[in-house]
């Protein structure tokens, strides 16, 4: 059985500390299944060297946007640009099983649009999206969802 393999970008923290919880319950419930995959994960960051990924992974983005109208521009990804270049690196997209999204629903129609145009340039599923740190329902929710993916 693989286990699932995460690659994430934080900023602020949230995507970090949802991904933490996320292994943390995928060990849960290998440890009551041993069916149940674990949860590996590496941050990408700007000092990120680029490599190639031997297995397959998910990419977690937060959603991050320049400033613009929201209409005609502002839909351009800043700040989390390392790990479109990442996943963009030697054969990696082939190895993209799919992108989660964080944002804010705050930001309206523009909720988790980095995820939703990583899922559009890449030609990967869209899997899943959280706001913020996401909820224990929403760490259940995603695991579930990335579960379907790799058993
Ligand atoms: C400058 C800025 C712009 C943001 N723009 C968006 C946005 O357009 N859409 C959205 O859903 N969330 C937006 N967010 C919210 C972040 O995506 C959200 O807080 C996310 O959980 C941050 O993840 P991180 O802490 O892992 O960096 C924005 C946050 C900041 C600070």
């Amino acid at each position: 059985m693989m286990s699932i393999q995460i690659l994430f970008f934080s900023i602020s923290g949230n995507t970090r500390a949802f991904v933490k919880k996320l292994s943390e319950y995928a060990t849960t419930k290998h440890e009551e299944d041993a069916s149940k995959p674990l949860v590996t994960f590496k941050e990408i960051t700007d000092d990120s060297l680029f490599e190639e990924m031997l297995e397959p992974f998910f990419a977690f983005v937060p959603t991050y946007l320049d400033g613009g109208n929201g209409a005609e521009n502002g839909t351009n990804e800043i700040m989390t640009n390392t790990l479109s270049e990442f996943i963009e690196f030697k054969d990696n997209r082939q190895k993209c099983l799919g992108v989660v999204g964080s944002g804010n629903k705050n930001f309206n129609w523009q909720y988790c649009l980095t995820a939703k145009q990583y899922a559009e340039r890449f030609d990967v599923p869209m899997v899943d999206d959280f706001e913020l740190r996401g909820t224990p329902t929403d760490v259940e929710r995603v695991y579930e969802n990335l579960v379907k993916y790799v058993v």
